[in-house]
């Protein structure tokens, strides 16, 4: 398959709620191996968007194909086996509050493979948590001894129980403390690179597009209004990008990447980069990277 290959094609997606449209002719692709950030104001359709694509709201009008394969309107067998092929992180975990961490990362294994034993089941799981960054001991434990952090790595480590080729991110570092956030976004990439995993990323995190997004789509007006690297974006004259990418979290953002860049640069040729990161800006590094991030946080914008 080659890497340009459309692995989600929304064309002409149409969503109402009584006399609330949410979409009307949303036309969105994304391409196999990206991460795609969805961004948009509160209430413009992204949860509604990955519900649809993912089979949990039924459009009014419109197509949706998942890996070549139109998703609405098909048997339960052949539905099936779609969803197999993709993992999703909900808003929150969403993680079953009376399992252990073990047992929520087992229940899409029993659901599709429910030939699978129970020793087999344990070792999936273990090796999910692990993969996920999640101590060796946390299988065990219950969403309610987990910090937040914990509970969206369970979550993803959940998501990726059935070894998919697509993951749909919901707000995965919303709530998260800087650092954590920041960590959460290393291993989404981390994933996508090893894993070669398309990602489907909704977030308000300008720090998370910047870092990890390849593009990113804009919801507004009921539709997707442009699709691109963030460049690409800026070079657009609407309104809502403009704000949103060149408000000053935007460009806290940018500033962000740029000492993080500097920063990693330094530590590869020590001499070489100093000089150009201070002269660029008073401190550098992680901290004040991080300091960054929890200042944008501290605004209320997440
Ligand atoms: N099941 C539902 N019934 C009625 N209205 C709904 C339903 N689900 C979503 N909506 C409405 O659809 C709109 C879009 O909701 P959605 O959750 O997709 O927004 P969003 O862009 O993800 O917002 P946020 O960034 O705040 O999470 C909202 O006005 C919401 O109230």
């Amino acid at each position: 398959m080659a890497d340009d290959e459309t692995i989600i094609r929304v064309r002409g997606l149409t969503n109402r709620f009584g006399d609330a449209t949410i979409h009307d002719g949303l036309d969105l692709d994304v391409r196999r191996g990206e991460i795609l950030g969805v961004v948009g104001g509160s209430g413009t359709g992204k949860s509604v968007l990955m519900r649809s694509i993912v089979g949990l709201q039924s459009p009014a009008e419109g197509e949706i194909e998942v890996f070549g394969e139109p998703t609405i309107g098909r048997d339960e067998t052949e539905a099936v086996e779609i969803r197999k092929r993709w993992g999703v992180l909900f808003q929150g975990g969403a993680l079953f509050s009376t399992l252990t961490v073990a047992e929520n990362v087992q229940v899409p294994l029993r659901e599709f493979y429910p030939e699978l034993d129970l020793a087999l089941l344990d070792e999936i799981a273990s090796y999910k948590v692990v993969m996920t960054g999640l101590p060796s001991d946390a299988g065990p434990k219950y969403p309610a001894e987990l910090s937040g952090g914990m509970k969206k790595r369970a979550g993803l480590a959940r998501a990726l129980a059935l070894d998919p080729e697509l993951l749909f991110l919901d707000e995965p570092t919303a709530g998260l403390d800087p650092i954590g956030a920041a960590a959460f976004d290393d291993l989404t990439k981390a994933l996508q690179r090893t894993l070669g995993l398309t990602v489907f990323l909704i977030t308000h995190d300008l720090d998370t597009l910047y870092a990890i997004c390849d593009r990113v789509a804009v919801l507004a007006d009921k539709k997707v209004i442009a699709v691109g690297t963030i460049d690409e974006l800026l070079a657009l004259d609407h309104p809502w990008i403009q704000e949103y990418f060149n408000g000053p979290r935007g460009r806290a953002a940018v500033a962000s990447k740029e000492d993080a860049s500097a920063a990693a640069q330094a530590h590869a040729h020590p001499t070489e980069v100093t000089e150009k990161a201070t002269g660029e800006r008073s401190q550098g590094g992680l901290a004040d990277n991080n300091a960054r991030r929890a200042t944008t946080d501290a605004e209320g914008n997440r």
